[in-house]
């Protein structure tokens, strides 16, 4: 069994504005729809649970009823912090589920069979994330703002979500990382200090995160470009 955690707990500090990131409208549908979707869409994920802010539980449990997902979902509250987040929604994981996914409803262009393969992925080597190279020469900074070093661009790559765990390695991970007060901005980067390593799913440039506005306008054009 599979079950999908969907982060959407989050404030959306970097876009600004009034309106939660996860309920502006792309093309006609808000952003955690079109995540929620992509996620209920693929034939190897069982159900969902919907993570979000407290005074947006009502809100969601309508939007999702609306979309008629075809599977079970819940929808509960998050934490201050991402990790948080999905370490509540890890609670609600039933305890027969094989492998749990964690999709951030702010990647809203994930394609159901980019879901899938992550989870076929994981099903093989326990741990597995859509990730892409990365296109930019990347620095390492030091704290006055001076470029100090140019790593390999062959060994970078951006990890996005989904990222898909054996269940029982999942809930090991995030024990070891709060008794060890760690806080990571990414499941896999918990997974890693346990000493299991990730494998990476090309998922390619599409699957970008709504971060700042820009973003906005870009899924814009990328889901003109696809017709949706
Ligand atoms: N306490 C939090 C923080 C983030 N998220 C979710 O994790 C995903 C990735 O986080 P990010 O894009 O950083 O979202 P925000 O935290 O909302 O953005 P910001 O950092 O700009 O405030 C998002 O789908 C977000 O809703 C979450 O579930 N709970
Ligand atoms: C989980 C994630 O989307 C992988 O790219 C990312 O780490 C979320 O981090 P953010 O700092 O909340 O943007």
């Amino acid at each position: 069994m599979v079950c999908a955690i969907i982060a959407a707990a989050g404030y959306g500090r970097r876009m600004g504005g009034d309106q939660s990131k996860q309920l502006i409208i792309l093309n006609g549908m808000p952003v955690v729809a079109r995540s929620l979707r992509a996620i209920a869409t693929c034939p190897q994920v069982d159900q969902l649970i919907l993570v979000t802010a407290p005074e947006q539980i009502a809100t969601l449990e309508t939007l999702a009823a609306e979309l008629d997902l075809g599977k079970p979902f819940q929808v509960i509250a998050g934490g201050s912090e991402r990790q948080y987040s999905v370490a509540n929604a890890l609670k609600a994981v039933p305890t027969d589920a094989e492998i749990i996914l964690v999709h951030d409803g702010a990647r809203p262009l994930v394609r159901p069979e980019q879901v899938g393969a992550v989870v076929d992925a994981a099903r093989v080597f326990r741990a597995a994330g859509l990730a892409a190279p990365v296109k930019d020469t990347i620095k390492t900074v030091n704290a006055d703002g001076f470029a100090v070093g140019t790593p390999d661009r062959n060994c970078l790559w951006a990890i996005h979500t989904p990222q898909a765990f054996a269940a029982d390695l999942l809930r090991h991970a995030y024990a070891q990382a709060e008794t060890d007060q760690y806080l990571g901005t990414d499941d896999a980067s918990l997974v890693e200090r346990v000493g299991v390593f990730i494998k990476l799913v090309n998922g390619g440039y599409e699957n970008i995160k709504i971060t700042t506005s820009e973003d906005v306008c870009l899924a814009e054009a990328l889901l003109a470009r696809r017709m949706e």
